[in-house]
């Protein structure tokens, strides 16, 4: 049994990784955003692949998602632990905490956002009402208490179109929409993952307050890298528990 990580922004490689190879795979959908690495992560097979390409090139709503998934379907990844950063909206995300989303808003537009919308025999509608696997989030939490990391349990992504920053008013609506976080990936990549019945779930790191949050005028990118470096060795001593427990 496999799990792949879907590495964002901040998590381009994985620290202790034993590399035992690299697979480009080609997709009825295009390209994904790289190879695919296979290695073994604490005794595990794990498969790595990093979103936005291994070099961070690649821009959020660039982002081949279809290409993605597919290909971890197609190398029998059973389960998706996608990495994010986000921007904190709700009080109790602070950058530097780890969130595990439990919902999403989708503000995205025009991207490639299903498998079902052409050559089919019949309409397909799949169930999204809780739109994160119930099982690995489960296991999420259970790992983030294992590790002593004060993780906010639950929370509503907010995932909107990028490649630039909310300005201070779609954040203030984002904020009474429900959103607890804002990210520019959440969507459609859960989607696609329900549509190919991957069970996915989200560790996101919240690198700053989102716009015009608690005062602040700008967001400032340095202070976002450098919140990133300390969040992702968290997310690294969780993934050390949670992958004893898969
Ligand atoms: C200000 S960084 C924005 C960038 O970071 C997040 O990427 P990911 O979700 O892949 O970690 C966010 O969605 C944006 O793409
Ligand atoms: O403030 C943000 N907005 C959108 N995406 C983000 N990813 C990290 N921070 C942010």
């Amino acid at each position: 049994m496999t799990l792949a990580i879907i590495g964002g922004t901040g998590l381009t490689s994985l620290n202790g990784l034993e590399i035992e190879r690299r697979e480009m795979v080609h997709t009825p959908y295009g390209e994904p955003s790289g190879p695919i690495t296979h290695g073994v992560l604490d005794g595990k097979p794990v498969m790595f692949l990093a979103r936005h390409g291994y070099g961070h090139t690649i821009p959020p709503h660039k982002v081949n998602y279809r290409a993605n998934i597919w290909a971890l379907k197609h190398l029998n990844a059973n389960w998706i632990l996608a990495v994010a950063a986000v921007g904190g909206i709700a009080e109790d995300l602070s950058p530097g905490r780890l969130v595990f989303p439990d919902q999403i808003i989708d503000y995205t537009w025009y991207r490639d956002h299903t498998f079902f919308g052409e050559n089919l025999s019949q309409v397909v509608h799949i169930d999204f009402t809780q739109p994160y696997d119930r099982g690995l989030r489960a296991l999420l939490i259970e790992s983030a208490r294992a590790a002593g990391i004060d993780a906010v349990e639950q929370g509503t992504y907010g995932a909107t179109q990028g490649p630039r920053l909310e300005t201070a008013a779609e954040i203030s609506r984002m904020a009474r929409d429900g959103c607890s976080m804002v990210g520019m990936t959440g969507m459609p990549e859960v989607a696609l993952a329900r549509e190919l019945e991957l069970p996915y779930a989200t560790c996101a790191v919240v690198a700053n307050w989102a716009a015009g949050l608690h005062g602040q005028t700008v967001v400032a990118m340095s202070e976002i890298e450098s919140t990133l470096r300390t969040g992702m060795t968290q997310v690294r001593k969780l993934l050390t528990e949670l992958i004893h427990r898969l």
